[in-house]
């Protein structure tokens, strides 16, 4: 195949797993709009926590919500738990790799925060340790996952909310769940801006 080709294929397949994503997403999207804006007035916090593209979309939401979107506003609570490699170090190498996210979220969650877990496989154990130690410390979960949920969508409960991009890729799953964080924060700014 011609590399123009294969460059043509990409965006086709872009524009329509978007397509498909707005279709099936804009309920979960709205869920979890609501569910961060009343953690957000409660006076909680996000803990967020990837792999890999999934860590870079952590701590861009965070620096979102700590910083501004598109206007300013008062900084909202969220931490991004792939940031500290000394902290993320220091578990893998005394405990393991799969609870450098869990550890965090004992120590750091408070019952009503709420973990934002990202996985486009579903099946990072990290991720899914991460939202196990969610669940002991009564923090709602609102995952961002692909493919057919993985491991991680049977350990949701009711409370939680699973963003799913309509994708086996792990490419376009990312570039859905970037435009569900801006969403989630256009949403977000709207509502405690009084912007229509
Ligand atoms: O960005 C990419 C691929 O686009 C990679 O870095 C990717 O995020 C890594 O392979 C992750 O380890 C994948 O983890 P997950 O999405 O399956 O949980
Ligand atoms: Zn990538």
């Amino acid at each position: 195949m011609l590399l123009q080709d294969i460059i043509h294929q990409n965006f086709a397949e872009t524009i329509e797993t978007q397509q498909n994503a707005a279709l099936s997403l804009a309920e979960p999207i709205e869920q979890a709009a609501q569910c961060l804006l009343d953690t957000f007035l409660a006076g909680q916090k996000l803990l967020i926590c990837g792999n890999g593209g999934s860590a870079a979309d952590a701590q861009h939401f965070a620096s979102e919500l700590v910083n501004r979107f598109e206007h300013e506003r008062p900084g909202l609570p969220a931490v991004a738990l792939t940031t500290d490699s000394s902290i993320l170090t220091a578990i893998a190498n005394d405990h393991a790799y799969d609870q450098v996210f869990a550890r965090q979220v004992r120590v750091l969650g408070q019952a009503g925060d709420v973990l934002v877990a990202i996985s486009t496989s579903g099946h990072s154990a990290n991720v899914l340790e991460a939202i196990k130690a969610a669940r002991e410390r009564e923090l709602r979960v609102v995952a961002l996952t692909g493919r057919d949920g993985g491991a991680l969508a049977p350990l949701l409960c009711a409370r939680d909310i699973e963003i799913r991009a309509p994708t086996g890729r792990t490419a376009r799953a990312q570039e859905i769940h970037l435009v569900v964080i801006h969403i989630l924060c256009d949403l977000i700014d709207r509502q405690l801006l009084g912007i229509r």
